[in-house]
């Protein structure tokens, strides 16, 4: 019987609260209101602090999509908006035709071109290790740069203003739309499925990879969308200042804002916005009560070290504060188990198809250094049944599973999908090519809602509609919510929604149940049982529960120290004297 729980009802993700939690509409109106407002009552010098903040906020949306989404860290953005710069006042001077408009686009084009350059070296790089290198780029830049003048800056030839924008006013208003315009973008990039891969990518490569995302893909997009945005803002610095100069976009100016942008957290509206307003006034600040305004510098750098310290933005800390002021008020109603107990339960009779097995392991054998940790396994699972995959821990359940998806590549023996081998495919080709799994250890983002998560679970694009049905089938919360403010169960239970409406040939699920209470563990039992039927996807659960295996298994497998020492149906299987012995004890009996 199907436990269905009320969800409020939505329209999907597009539905959901725009940026500050209003309607992106109003959010922009009134965005637009107070630029307007404060372009008409400032003086000259406060223009141009508030050009240069809106240009800011330009920089800090690029930190925030390469840094803030997908987690790189990078420490060049401002040598991509130099390279847009540059190719602003390269345009101005040949009088490109367009106008800056379009100018602003081909510095936008040319730093993704620098950006899939330096992208693709990094992506071998982690942590430390990328910094270093992006780093290394922009001190490069920094040398070529100096030793070039910019386009203009010898004759003072200055970028022309499109008509419209000439005056400082004027030029603060589009400064200002240009960023709005990026944060439109960004908000569509939020709910994509490229935006919850790029939030995955941050968590876990290894779910991601587990999910059919590319990292490689993933990373690299990030790079090029951050360099253009970047390079937008330069575009948009050389049209503010006339001319510019490569001291404008030093290594050390990058690292002051890299780390401004980690101190307010930049992947989200009000972080940008107030990163940008504190890159462009807290100096002026400074130097107008006579302190020197490199010490703002060591000020933002000393609130990088704090996040990095306590894990998490200002941004992040404020929102995370918010969200549970609203939970406390709203709490999310409690789980409804089946009405139904389902312990003990018969398993639904299943035909086994005679056509080629969905998955099978021939002669499976995994080494690390001496161990033998899966040793000349062979395995079938066949269309449309569920197999359990029993033993003692250490046996090597995990060990298979992670060869089987692609975790683990120095293996003998062969893996086929549907008949055909899949040995030579990466994890995410074989994620792609339909062998999902989960991790023992929960590897979800909890910064992403959970209509999104499911859908970067399922690894392709749901509507609405599919997105409510699954989550009242699993009796999950509605989709708007904060996985944050998911317990971890029904973390657990959301995975394994997310993983069978994508509809994959083969499932392995590795300890579902794993923290599971009573409730939730029928719950799980009654939807694993339906996941063949419902979803024409075959399972193999490696699964402790004995009496969650025996509710919901076709054929059981167990494995001792890497070998199977017996198959069959579960009634024959779990009473065999031997498999009692390596495993299951007298308390099963
Ligand atoms: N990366 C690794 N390097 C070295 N040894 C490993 C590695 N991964 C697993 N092992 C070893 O391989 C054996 C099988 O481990 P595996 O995690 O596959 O067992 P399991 O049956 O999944 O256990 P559990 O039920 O506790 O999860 C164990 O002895 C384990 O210590």
């Amino acid at each position: 019987m199907d436990t269905v729980r009320k969800t409020r009802p939505r329209g999907g993700l597009l539905a959901a609260a725009g940026p500050l939690g209003k309607p992106l509409p109003l959010a922009l109106a009134v965005a637009a209101v107070v630029v307007v407002v404060l372009s008409a009552v400032s003086d000259s010098s406060t223009l141009f602090n508030l050009t240069s903040a809106a240009v800011s906020v330009v920089f800090m949306q690029s930190y925030g999509l390469i840094t803030g989404r997908a987690g790189v860290i990078s420490l060049c953005q401002l040598s991509f908006a130099a390279i847009g710069a540059w190719t602003v006042g390269w345009a101005n001077v040949n009088d490109v035709p367009g106008g800056l408009y379009v100018w602003l686009l081909l510095g936008g084009l040319a730093a993704v071109v620098a950006g899939l350059l330096i992208g693709l070296p990094a992506l071998r790089l982690r942590g430390v290790n990328l910094a270093v290198g992006t780093f290394a780029f922009a001190i490069a830049l920094d040398v070529v740069f100096g030793g070039l003048n910019f386009p203009g800056q010898s004759s003072s030839d200055l970028v022309q203003r499109p008509e419209l924008f000439d005056t400082d006013q004027a030029y603060f208003i589009f400064a200002a739309a240009v960023a709005a315009l990026i944060f439109v973008g960004l908000y569509f990039l939020d709910r994509s499925r490229l935006g919850g891969a790029l939030v995955e990518i941050r968590h876990s490569e290894r779910a991601a990879a587990a999910h059919g995302i590319s990292v490689t893909q993933g990373k690299l997009a990030a790079f090029a969308l951050s360099a253009f945005v970047a390079g937008i803002g330069g575009g948009l610095m050389a049209g503010q200042l006339g001319v510019v100069t490569a001291s404008n976009f030093s290594s050390f100016a990058s690292v002051a804002l890299f780390a401004i942008a980690l101190f307010v957290g930049t992947n989200n509206v009000e972080g940008a916005i107030a990163g940008g307003i504190m890159g462009a006034f807290v100096p002026v600040l400074m130097d107008e009560i006579g302190i020197p305004q490199d010490l703002a510098s060591l000020l933002f750098g000393l609130g990088a070290i704090q996040v990095l310290r306590m894990g998490q933005s200002q941004t992040d800390l404020l929102r995370g504060q918010r969200r549970r002021r609203r939970l406390a008020k709203n709490p999310i109603a409690p789980l409804q188990p089946p009405p139904v107990s389902v312990f003990p339960r018969k398993r639904p009779v299943r035909v086994t198809s005679k056509g080629v097995p969905a998955l099978e392991v021939r002669d499976l054998r995994v080494k690390f250094g001496n161990l033998v940790a899966v040793d000349d396994v062979s395995l079938v699972l066949p269309r449309g049944q569920i197999v359990g995959l029993v033993g003692p821990n250490g046996a090597g359940k995990s060990t298979l599973i992670n060869t089987v998806t692609g975790f683990t590549n120095r293996y003998t023996g062969q893996v086929l999908l549907g008949g055909k081998p899949i040995d030579a495919l990466s994890a995410h080709h074989r994620a792609r090519a339909g062998v999902r799994r989960s991790f023992q250890q929960l590897r979800v983002p909890t910064s992403i809602s959970v209509g999104m998560f499911l859908q970067v679970a399922a690894g392709k694009t749901l509507t609405g509609k599919e997105i409510d049905e699954q989550l009242a089938l699993f009796a999950c919360p509605p989709a708007d919510t904060p996985m944050e403010a998911v317990d971890v169960a029904t973390r657990r239970l959301l995975e394994v929604a997310g993983l069978a409406v994508g509809r994959p040939p083969v499932l392995l699920l590795d300890e579902p149940a794993a923290g599971h209470s009573s409730d939730e563990t029928r719950l799980l039992v009654e939807r694993l049982a339906e996941i063949p039927e419902r979803f024409d996807t075959s399972l193999l659960l490696v699964e402790h529960d004995i009496e969650l295996v025996r509710a919901t298994c076709d054929q059981v497998v167990v494995l001792d120290f890497g070998r199977v020492i017996a198959s069959g149906p579960p009634q024959q299987v779990l009473n065999d004297p031997t498999v009692i012995a390596a495993y299951l004890g007298d308390s099963t009996r």
